[in-house]
């Protein structure tokens, strides 16, 4: 089997007495979506600040591309190629939508934002910041204010900028929340295109999405990984249901 694209191993974290991550190994490998899932406070929000570089483990390591990345800081691990997207989205209000892919790009290049007026009249970072754009079907919004997409339009923006980074793999955080059928629709189908291109971690919700997208789920209970394997799998396992899914799964 190749070499997993991100290798999480022994991955331990506590918070006073709280054990947060509990010895958590997961990998991501090319082409897949890799679903995380589980209850509220199951320790989903610290795996991806410790694989992002936001959170140091007490233990454990995590590997990209085969280089243990665990003591490199979040921007180091943005410029291999980690892209992450967030729950609470990060974007300039204010600037057009080209502008901000334009920050990603230029974040990507490793070029300091002081420079970015110059920047906006870059061809180079204009051609990577509008290719990312048409990926994700917002061409069309690059002039507008980025105040004026809907929630939907914003998300795909998100991706945009992380697609920005040439993505190595992607860590995407709850990319569902808040879209209606439609945005989910779109946000499903642009995520199932996405993984060829960079495999995805995806930490979601929404289980209809995850059940619908995922090549593997892992399931995160108490900080700890009780169920590991294809979506038939885990939603055939008994402690699954019992920790998270409840009968009606
Ligand atoms: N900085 C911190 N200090 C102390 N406890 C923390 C800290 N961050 C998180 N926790 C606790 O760790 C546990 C796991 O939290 P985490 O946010 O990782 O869970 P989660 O699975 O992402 O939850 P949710 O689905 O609600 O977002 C929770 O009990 C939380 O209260």
């Amino acid at each position: 089997m190749t070499k997993p694209v991100l290798e999480v191993r022994g991955l331990s974290k506590r918070f006073g007495a709280l054990v947060v991550s509990d010895g958590i190994d997961l990998s991501l490998r090319a082409g897949e979506i890799h679903a995380v899932i589980g209850p509220n406070g199951a320790g989903k929000t610290t795996l991806i600040a410790e694989i992002c570089g936001g959170l140091a483990p007490d233990a454990g390591s995590v590997h990209l591309n085969g280089r243990d990345v665990t003591g490199l800081p979040i921007r180091a691990r943005a410029k291999m190629g980690l892209a992450r997207t967030f729950q609470i989205s990060a974007l300039a209000m204010e600037d057009t939508v080209l502008q901000n892919a334009l920050l990603g790009a230029l974040g990507a290049a490793g070029r300091p934002w002081r420079f970015f007026r110059p920047v906006l009249s870059d061809r180079s970072l204009r051609v990577v910041a509008e290719a990312a754009l048409d990926r994700v079907g917002l061409s069309h919004k690059a002039a507008a204010r980025t105040a004026e997409l809907s929630h939907g339009e914003r998300r795909q923006l998100e991706v945009a900028v992380a697609l920005t980074l040439t993505p190595t793999a992607f860590v995407m955080d709850e990319p569902m929340a808040g879209l209606g059928t439609e945005g989910g629709a779109r946000m499903t189908a642009l995520l199932g295109t996405l993984k060829h291109e960079a495999p995805i971690l995806l930490v979601e919700h929404d289980m209809d999405a995850v059940f619908a997208l995922a090549d593997r789920i892992s399931v995160l209970a108490g900080g700890r990984v009780i169920a590991s394997g294809p979506p038939d799998a885990i939603r055939a396992d008994a402690a699954v249901r019992e920790a998270y899914l409840g009968d009606e799964a």
